[in-house]
């Protein structure tokens, strides 16, 4: 077996039997299937191609209405299986393939004389140039009219499917990265692992696969060279690709590894370590769906509400009471229990069209987060207005915080504008300056929540999103540990909460740290829920702290983790 070293790139000649590539291990569990990739640009025709014999033109059509069908069948199929803001954008576009206009434009320039795909493409340009001249949102719908183009054009020359594909045999799909809009209705059943080039353990592609449960491994030099269709073998623990897997040793690999997974279908919750110190652990959700999820997999509340994600791709603020329905789908999930919204985070990694500025030079330190309030107050009031209205219609009491907040003037103002509304107030430490004056902003707000994914970007000064940087973003960082633990003291000093909401919870070793240094609940995709509940329930309050010590003290993130997994493991 050979291995290299994270970003190698080995030429395909080179691949022998079982080669090893790897990257940083985001979500554990092994499986195995043959490599699908995202299909990227599709090649288009020139609109005015030669042209087609007059005896030819209605067979042109023919191929046209049967390519068009078969994009609009798949799309809606997918639309079905999918559920919110998936579902209406794969349903949006399945009815655009079926437009009556785009018809007859395309009919009538085959008519003329063009092929199927010339047509297509000289149809969608006149109706692309029409809603860009309407400007506005009509502007916006030229984008469904590029993708509708791409994914019939594709068909009809038998280029693979643009965007994530939903193979018939369980795969693993390997990717440069994957934006959160990408996997729009992506399928667990279909895609069994996911493994990316790019991308660190806080990446959009990590929290996706967590969401997912599926085995992920991210920034894994070489995958480039990895053909479509070849066997792979992905171990989210270990944090390796194999590639032509000796078949013996993958199958048994795959079936360790759901032993593993079954032993912790049998957490329970709530969440104690073993001398019965309380530990919420609280999943992070997007949905109703999710929230629901979430409760199946025993997670005793939704610590981290991202209603950003929500409303992907979407151009307009979406009303009160769309929002106030959404949120209440979530709170019916537990009723009486816990549930932190975090209002939107637009902005940077995840950006909305209707909140996030188009033309920021550095969007990561730019309007994102509580600040799109300063250009457009109302998204706020309007979307605590609806959180009010979700909590009234559900008898709910949510805990409702704001995402990158930097002072303890913002905090003041934000606690006022939730409380006025009868709610529980708090913010997100995402900016170190929260974590150093910790004490002064839980002077005007009831609990606080680590965002541990943008506190290290902004501690270390790493782009979260750079696999050339995924180690100054690793978790276990000496001085992200430093401000954690200086949060969790300040919450203690206060008699206030101080919860985990970043992918650091998901990790069970790193769990028992957390707990040790104070931390009050801990809050990860609902995948991981078993995992942080059962590894807690093995071990004392009294070795998490030690735990917690020997980890501060370390020089690096590997000696942290090794330090911390000696002293866990004597138990
Ligand atoms: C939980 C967090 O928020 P997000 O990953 O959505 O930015 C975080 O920054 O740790
Ligand atoms: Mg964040």
């Amino acid at each position: 077996m050979s291995s290299t070293p994270t970003g190698t790139r080995i030429p395909p000649d080179v691949l022998t039997e079982a080669t090893v590539f790897t990257g940083t291990p985001v979500v554990p569990g092994v499986a195995a299937g043959p490599v699908v990739r995202p299909v990227g640009s599709v090649e288009l025709p020139p609109a005015d191609g030669p042209v087609v014999p007059e005896a030819q033109r209605a067979a042109e059509k023919e191929r046209f209405t049967t390519a068009a069908d078969a994009v609009a069948e798949r799309l809606a199929a997918r639309a079905a299986a999918a559920t919110g803001v998936s579902a209406e954008v794969l349903n949006t576009t399945a009815q655009l393939a079926r437009d009556r206009g785009l018809l007859s434009a395309v009919e009538q320039r085959i008519g003329d004389g063009s092929s199927a795909e010339a047509a297509t493409v000289g149809a969608a340009a006149q109706f692309v140039d029409l809603f860009v001249s309407l400007g506005g949102v009509m502007a916006e719908r030229a984008t469904d009219v590029r993708d509708v183009r791409d994914r019939i054009v594709a068909e009809l020359t038998g280029q693979g499917e643009p965007g994530v594909p939903a193979p018939e045999t369980p795969s693993v799909l390997l990717a440069d990265d994957l934006a959160p809009a990408d996997t729009a209705g992506l399928d667990p059943t279909r895609i069994v692992a996911l493994a990316t080039r790019l991308g660190g353990a806080t990446s959009h592609t990590a929290i996706i696969a967590r969401q997912l449960g599926l085995p992920c491994v991210v920034g894994v030099g070489g995958l480039s060279e990895v053909p479509e269709g070849a066997m792979v073998l992905v171990d989210g623990e270990q944090g390796t690709v194999t590639v032509d897997p000796d078949p013996e040793e993958a199958r048994a690999r795959v079936a360790a590894a759901q032993e593993a997974a079954a032993a912790l279908a049998g957490y329970r919750g709530p969440g104690t370590t073993r001398d019965g110190h309380r530990v919420q652990v609280l999943a992070n959700v997007q949905d109703g769906a999710g929230a629901r999820g979430a409760a199946a997999a025993h997670a005793e509340g939704v610590g981290l509400l991202r209603t950003e994600l929500a409303f992907f791709g979407r151009t307009e603020e979406p009303t009160v009471e769309e929002q106030a329905e959404i949120y209440a789908g979530v709170f019916a999930a537990f009723p009486g229990g816990k549930v932190v919204l975090r209002t939107l985070d637009a902005g940077s990694d995840k950006p909305l069209p209707f909140a996030t500025p188009p033309d920021e030079a550095n969007p990561a330190l730019g309007v994102r987060g509580l600040r799109t309030a300063r250009r457009d107050p109302g998204l706020l009031t309007h979307q605590l207005d609806a959180v009010a209205q979700a909590a009234r219609s559900t008898g709910a009491a949510p805990w409702v915080m704001a995402p990158m907040v930097a002072t303890v003037a913002e905090a003041a103002e934000f606690a006022a504008q939730v409380r006025e509304r009868g709610m529980v107030p708090g913010v997100m430490v995402e900016v170190p300056s929260v974590a150093v004056l910790a004490d002064r902003f839980l002077e005007h707000l009831d609990f606080l929540s680590i965002g541990t994914n943008d506190l290290s970007q902004y501690t270390l000064a790493a782009d979260r999103l750079s696999a050339d940087l995924a180690d100054l973003t690793d978790p276990w960082q000496p001085a992200l540990l430093a401000l954690v633990a200086a949060t969790a003291a300040a919450g203690q000093r206060a008699g206030k909460p101080v919860g985990v909401c970043g992918e650091a919870a998901a990790d069970p070793l790193l769990a028992c740290v957390l707990v040790g240094m104070g931390i009050s609940s801990l809050s990860c995709a609902a995948s991981s829920v078993a995992g942080v509940g059962a590894r807690l329930a093995t071990v004392d309050l009294a070795t998490c702290q030690r735990a917690a010590e020997v980890a501060l003290a370390a020089a690096d993130p590997q000696s942290a983790r090794a330090a911390a997994r000696e002293v866990l493991a004597a138990g």
